[in-house]
């Protein structure tokens, strides 16, 4: 029997994340009861920077058992500059989330939505749909708790250690030329770039070895790579050229936020970070500390997250239901920015958070 129950667990986190979760749960529930057939349960935890503050932990317990036993997460951002570990780095739940369920494919799809003046203005640039996918548990990011400085004062230096494995390779490729031919079936081009620095690093080179050895499964599919400084031109001045895109932890967060700046700024930017069973879904922005409790905050990364959820949730469980809700956030959303009538403060625009959220509504009204 097709499962139609789910259990999500809610971090709403800090900063604008307060002022994004609850409307998101809200369109997510109205679509859902729209389609019919499905319920959704939330069950909403406190954990962050803020939470660390007040209690010396940043992500409880209880939060991370439910997370690991529901069927789905959502999140919606986390940290806030001014909250730190001991040795500097901000408060980062997300990042354990990430490792801790495994969760390697950090999945952000650039995708522009049509009626907004966006940095690239030729047509091809208008119509972006391409997905970087971040691996999402090594890298540069996996040796941040053993970070360390060597010598003191004048001699010290501090060290980062990048981690490549073979295992990490294998799945977030494999990943992504399943996705490449999955989209080569509704009409896109069929390849997958990797991202990497083999001409500097032995850790890409080893990459981009791995890379090669996935690719031969996968004949169908064109396989190139790319240096990453050659990316982040390429991402500018002929971003339609990429279909899926895929590369290290580090250089996946920072092209992400590129191609966020292509679609119109951080508020337009989802993401998603799947492993083989479970996945937390979350926009790619953060906290926007110079914005928070303004009104100013964009939605609508929030809800394309949400939207890739059910999107997910319905693949996992073969839910028709499901991924038609999800396809109805897209459209509401889509047709909320074609009508010309919202332009985010992120594009020097007036539209924040009602005007964006009761646009998106009514669009979903009329589907
Ligand atoms: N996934 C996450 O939870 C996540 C992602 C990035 C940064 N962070 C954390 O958030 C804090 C702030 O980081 P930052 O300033 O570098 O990045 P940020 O994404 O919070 O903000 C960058 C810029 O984008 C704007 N912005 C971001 N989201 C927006 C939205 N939904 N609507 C309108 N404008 C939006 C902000 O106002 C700011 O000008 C830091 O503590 C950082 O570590 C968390
Ligand atoms: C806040 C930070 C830890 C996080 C990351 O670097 O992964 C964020 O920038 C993101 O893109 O999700
Ligand atoms: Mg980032």
């Amino acid at each position: 029997m097709t499962k139609t129950n789910f259990t999500i667990t809610v971090l709403p986190g800090d900063g604008i994340g307060h002022e994004i979760t609850e409307i998101c749960l809200d369109l997510l529930n109205q679509v859902v009861s729209k389609v019919g057939g499905n319920q959704l349960e939330f069950t909403s935890f406190a954990a962050g920077a803020a939470h660390y503050k007040e209690t010396g932990i940043s992500l409880p317990e209880e939060a991370m058992q439910h997370a690991f036993n529901s069927d789905a997460t959502l999140l919606a951002c986390m940290g806030l500059p001014s909250i730190r570990y001991p040795d500097g780095r901000e408060i980062a739940p997300q990042l354990e989330l990430r490792e801790k369920m495994d969760l390697f494919a950090g999945v952000r799809p650039v995708k522009t939505m049509p009626g907004l003046p966006l940095p690239l203005t030729s047509d091809a640039a208008k119509n972006l749909d391409f997905v970087l996918i971040r691996e999402s548990t090594e890298g540069l990011f996996a040796s941040r708790e053993t970070f360390k400085i060597e010598g003191e004062g004048e001699s010290a230096a501090a060290y980062d250690t990048q981690k490549i494995s073979y295992q990490g390779c294998k799945r977030v490729f494999d990943f992504a030329f399943g996705l490449a031919k999955q989209r080569k079936q509704q009409g896109y081009q069929g390849k997958v770039t990797c991202v990497d620095k083999a001409n500097v690093l032995g850790s890409f080179y080893f990459m981009r070895q791995v890379f090669d050895e996935r690719a031969k499964n996968h004949t169908d599919i064109t396989a190139e790579h790319i240096y990453v400084d050659a990316a982040a031109l390429q991402l500018v001045a002929k971003p339609w050229q990429f279909d899926v895109l895929v590369t290290e932890n580090m250089f996946g967060d920072i092209l992400s936020d590129l191609g966020a700046g292509l679609m119109g700024g951080m508020g337009m930017a989802p993401s998603a970070d799947i492993g083989f069973e479970k996945a937390v879904f979350q926009p790619c922005h953060g906290t926007a500390p110079d914005i928070i409790g303004q009104g100013k905050a964009n939605p609508t990364a929030m809800f394309l997250s949400g939207a890739m959820m059910l999107d997910w949730l319905g693949h996992q469980h073969n839910n028709v239901q499901l991924i038609k809700a999800a396809n109805l956030v897209n459209k509401a959303v889509e047709n909320a920015y074609a009508s010309e009538e919202l332009l985010p403060y992120e594009l020097g625009g007036n539209s924040g958070t009602k005007a964006i959220t009761d646009k998106v509504f009514a669009e979903l009204a009329k589907l």
